[in-house]
């Protein structure tokens, strides 16, 4: 059985697979489908945007979706970057820059107040129009220099104290035990598994 990930997101796809290419499913990221448009992320929650993206994907190509939605709160900032997370430096989607204009917002934030977190929301939409979702959240605290080279768009800023370490520091794996989409991926796996005893049952 296919799932296609509706997602452009390299670095995204990367963790998602790691986590479902054990499940036996044959996982296609949507850039495979010519054609698809990006669909305007323009939901006021994780969770409106992830339904969007995996209808959207499922609608396109008749196969079971998986969207992802995610990113990152500062507490001193009220929630913000949240839902607008990939584009918060502007339409580029540009992860330096989104960074820049964070460090700059949280410039007088001292460090006690530097706290915040990373969510995600996933959605599974079937072909027929059923729509399943999964969500993850995962604490840590907003740094004032970017380390580590790993990971992708916030991870260099993302400290997870329990590993001494930033998201960027730490290998796929270890991200993937700990983070916001690890942890609403493996709900998402168990939906994907009820799903399939009901197809096969
Ligand atoms: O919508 P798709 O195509 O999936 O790709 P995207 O990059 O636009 O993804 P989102 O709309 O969900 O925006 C999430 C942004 O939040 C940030 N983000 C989410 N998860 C992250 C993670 O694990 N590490 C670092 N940054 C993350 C990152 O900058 C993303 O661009
Ligand atoms: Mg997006």
């Amino acid at each position: 059985m296919k799932l296609v990930l509706a997602t452009n997101n390299k670095g995204k796809v990367k963790e998602l697979a790691e986590m479902l290419n054990p499940l036996g499913l044959q996982v296609v990221p949507i850039g495979e489908y010519p054609g698809f448009q990006e669909v305007e992320e323009d939901g006021e929650t994780f969770a409106d945007n992830a339904i969007k993206k995996a209808v959207a994907a499922a609608e396109f190509t008749g196969e079971l979706s998986l969207a992802d939605d995610s990113g990152l709160e500062a507490d001193a900032l009220n929630g913000a970057p949240g839902v607008h997370s990939a584009r918060f430096a502007g339409e580029l989607k540009d992860d330096a820059a989104n960074n820049r204009k964070l460090l700059k917002l949280l410039e007088d934030v001292p460090d006690e107040k530097r706290t915040g977190r990373f969510r995600c929301v996933i959605a599974i939409a079937e072909p027929h129009g059923r729509v399943h979702t999964a969500e993850g959240a995962c604490e840590g605290i907003i740094l004032r220099e970017l380390k580590g080279e790993g990971g992708f768009g916030y991870d260099p800023l993302f400290y997870v104290p329990t590993y001494k370490q930033t998201f960027a520091e730490i290998d796929l794996k270890q991200k993937n035990s700990i983070s916001h989409r690890g942890k609403a991926l493996r709900k998402a796996v168990e939906i994907l598994n009820r799903l399939y005893v009901n197809r096969e049952g």
